[in-house]
């Protein structure tokens, strides 16, 4: 299993764009709106792992939800498995609380599942799968 991504609630997803492109020296290399969970979300590589900036497009996604209780700042840790319903199975009958049945679509070409923050010590985990072409 390695880090994913690390997902970032920003309010402004331009202003916090090229902060992130400054701050890491490389412009992002993928933009994607993902209607299903109301975020407009870019990606930058580093290192073997990806920073993921997440912008709210309505206020009932979990973004705007975060940031009005939160305010900015890292929202989730994501981690790449080969297997997300095995992943899944597992984690369930070692009592972690899913936040979706099955997985669903996610950005960046993956199916994804979230652990409930309350299971994983205040960390909101996501699961990701590669959708292999
Ligand atoms: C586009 C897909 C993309 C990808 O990578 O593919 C994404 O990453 S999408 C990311 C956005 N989508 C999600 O986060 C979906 C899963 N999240 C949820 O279902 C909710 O956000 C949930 C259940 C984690 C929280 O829901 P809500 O905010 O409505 O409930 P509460 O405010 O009552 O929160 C309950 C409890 O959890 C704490 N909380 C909430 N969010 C987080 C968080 N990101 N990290 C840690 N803790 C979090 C919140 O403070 C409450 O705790 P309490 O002690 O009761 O205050
Ligand atoms: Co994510």
């Amino acid at each position: 299993m390695k880090v994913e991504h690390i997902g970032i609630a920003v309010k402004n997803f331009q202003d916090a764009n090229q902060l992130f492109a400054k701050l890491l020296g490389a412009e992002p290399y993928k933009e994607e709106k993902v209607e299903s969970e109301a975020v407009n979300t870019s990606f930058f590589h580093v290192g073997n792992t990806k920073i993921e900036l997440l912008e709210a497009t309505a206020d009932h996604s979990a973004i705007a939800r975060f940031i009005e209780k939160k305010g900015e700042g890292i929202h989730h840790i994501a981690f790449e498995v080969e297997d997300i319903v095995a992943e899944m199975e597992r984690l369930k009958a070692e009592g972690f609380q899913l936040l979706n049945e099955t997985p669903k679509r996610g950005a960046d070409n993956k199916l994804v599942c979230f652990v409930h923050p309350k299971s994983a010590n205040g960390v909101l985990v996501e699961l990701c799968q590669e959708i292999k072409k």
